[in-house]
């Protein structure tokens, strides 16, 4: 079997995927590979010559976006079409990360696959571009929305709020968002078992298109917060107390869906793969965090 490539640097899934996926993995960051300077995307693939690529990189700075759209474009939209295209020239599958804030959050259940996007920030917007320019480009496609992206490295919300609580004995925390916390590691697992599968079968139409892969069981910010430091506690830190707040007490650029909830049953239908619940996958996240492996 010829490499994995992963794109995304020392980006938290790239780092989760070169973890578990052994030595097939060869991870490309910038400026070796650039998703904004199409020739590195073709050099990349000329160097290495994968038996399947996944995308890893994009634009995460969701309010930064909001003033630098022609970066978050090139990264989310316009490099994903030429890495398709390569893929689709190569004759490989493409294995492509998005985002649940293709959605606006107003559906009130939910979201299914078959919901037409309703972005509302630039980052949804081009995201959402995005997965139609990678569908288009390589019929072989496989786009991944994942969410609330944590782990024990890099930078997410979950090491933020650990941080703070160290800092201060009073948090104040968003609670009526709502989401599914989703470990790195566990996407990470869950894409090394859909290559598994893909190479098994072949490539079949059904694996073409759009997946939901979150996290089992949903949150709202002040919830994983409150998860992640009571976990934190068991380790020894002080527990601060963590008040919800409303989103219109926390303004932010880029406005955040108020519940973009994801149904990944069709991950499971199609691949035969379920993410485990985020609560069980925060104890691990910071056990690691604190030096203790929880298996
Ligand atoms: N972090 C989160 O909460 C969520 C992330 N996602 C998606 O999951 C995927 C993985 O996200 P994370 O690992 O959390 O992100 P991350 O921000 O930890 O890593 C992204 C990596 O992409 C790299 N990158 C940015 N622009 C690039 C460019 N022009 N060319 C090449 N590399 C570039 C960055 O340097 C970074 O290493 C992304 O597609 C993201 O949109 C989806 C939902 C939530």
């Amino acid at each position: 079997m010829g490499p994995i490539l992963v794109t995304g640097g020392t980006g938290q899934l790239a780092t989760s995927l070169a973890n578990l996926g052994g030595a097939r993995v060869v991870r490309v960051g910038r400026p070796e590979f650039d998703l904004a300077e199409p020739d590195t995307i073709a050099a990349v693939m000329k160097k290495i010559r994968p038996a399947v690529v996944v995308n890893a990189a994009a634009w995460t700075a969701v309010d930064l976006a909001e003033q630098e759209i022609a970066g978050a474009e090139a990264a989310n939209r316009d490099g994903p079409e030429a890495l398709a295209k390569a893929c689709a020239q190569a004759g490989i599958p493409l294995i492509h990360v998005s985002t649940d804030y293709v959605f606006s959050g107003d559906a009130g259940r939910p979201y299914v696959e078959s919901d037409p996007v309703t972005p509302e920030t630039v980052y949804g917007r081009t995201k959402a571009e995005g997965e139609q320019a990678v569908l288009a480009a390589n019929p072989k496609t496989v786009v991944l929305r994942t969410a609330w992206v944590y782990s024990a490295h890099g930078k997410n919300f979950v090491r933020t709020m650990i941080n703070a609580g160290a800092k201060n004995p009073a948090l104040r925390v968003v609670g009526d968002q709502h989401g599914n916390p989703t470990s790195s590691d566990d996407l990470a697992t869950a894409i090394v078992a859909i290559i598994g599968r893909i190479e098994e079968t072949g490539w079949r139409d059904e694996y073409a298109g759009i997946f939901h892969a979150a996290g089992t069981g949903d949150a709202t910010w002040h919830g994983l917060a409150v998860e992640a430091l009571q976990q934190a506690q068991r380790h020894g830190q002080a527990m601060p107390d963590v008040t919800a707040i409303a989103t219109t007490d926390w303004p932010t650029p880029a406005k955040r869906p108020q519940d973009s909830r994801l149904d990944s049953s069709k991950l499971e239908h199609v691949f035969g793969v379920v993410l485990p619940h985020w609560r069980d996958s925060v104890e691990k996240t910071v056990a690691r965090l604190f030096g203790k492996d929880a298996g």
